[in-house]
């Protein structure tokens, strides 16, 4: 049997306090999942442990098969990470900007620049293509964020808050993005406060809570659990207040 797109066991991180604590969690090739949880819950950290920018204190990280602990450069070769602070170089165009960061994967020119371009298009970037990232508003710069973090093809994609302070329009083409890397197998694990956005595109959501995962399913499996037909709020509410951790 192929390994899954993630597995972490064990994963537990503290600062002057436990922040994650011993995470179990595994995510099957091709899945969406959502991660839920109050503020200050242990999310971004631990995403970020996942995309080896943050060493974990203790646990295990495999990611498609690879100890991501031990070989993290091979992890990140077929990883994406998306902050939700885009970082992105002012004085480069965003087809520049692809070019350079395509350069870093040692993408075929040829190859990087048709994601590029199909990237650009799938984001309404186009119009702006030619422009300096130096003069765009943040939603445009997390675009351009996220068509960089694509450009070397990754099978895992790692997204913090990706949809946070986006418009309508912009909301829905990073949505089709996702969805349709996940309609062609790549498996997407991401953050949000939005529970409409987990309700509808996560086939399983987690929820974290004073850093622990306190519940995962489908949605139908979360209500099972607190037993009766609600929204997703509703279960989100009750699960992380049962923890006293309630925002
Ligand atoms: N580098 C750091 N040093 C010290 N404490 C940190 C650091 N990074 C995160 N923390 C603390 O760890 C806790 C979890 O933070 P984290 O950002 O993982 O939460 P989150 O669930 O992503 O929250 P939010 O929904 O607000 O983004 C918080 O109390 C935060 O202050």
């Amino acid at each position: 049997m192929s390994s899954p797109a993630l597995a972490l066991r064990g994963l537990t991180k503290a600062f002057d306090r436990p922040v994650v604590e011993n995470i179990d969690l595994t995510i099957a090739r091709g899945e969406f999942y959502a991660l839920l949880g109050p503020n200050g819950a242990g999310k971004t950290t631990i995403l970020r442990m996942v995309a080896g920018l943050l060493k974990p204190d203790a646990g295990a990280i495999s990611i498609f098969g690879i100890d991501a602990l031990a070989d993290p450069v091979a992890a990140k070769q077929v990883t994406a990470w998306v902050s939700d602070e885009p970082m992105v170089y002012d004085r480069l165009t965003p087809l520049e900007y692809l070019d350079f960061v395509a350069g870093l994967w040692q993408v075929e020119p040829r190859r990087a620049a048709a994601v590029a371009n199909e990237l650009i298009d799938w984001l309404g970037l186009r119009p702006h293509a030619n422009e300096l990232c130096g003069g765009f508003s943040k939603g445009m710069l997390q675009k351009v964020a996220l068509a960089g973090a694509l450009v070397h093809d990754p099978q895992l994609i790692i997204l913090d808050e990706p949809l946070t302070g986006l418009d309508a329009g912009s909301a829905r083409q990073v949505k089709d993005v996702l969805l349709d890397k996940v309609r062609s197998g790549v498996t997407v694990i991401m953050t949000t406060h939005i529970l409409e956005v987990a309700e509808r595109m996560a086939q399983r959501i987690g929820v974290i809570a004073g850093g622990r995962l306190v519940a995962e399913g489908t949605l139908a499996e979360l209500r099972q659990r607190i037993g009766r037909e609600t929204t997703l709020e509703e279960i989100f509410l009750d699960l992380v207040s049962q923890q006293g951790a309630a925002p």
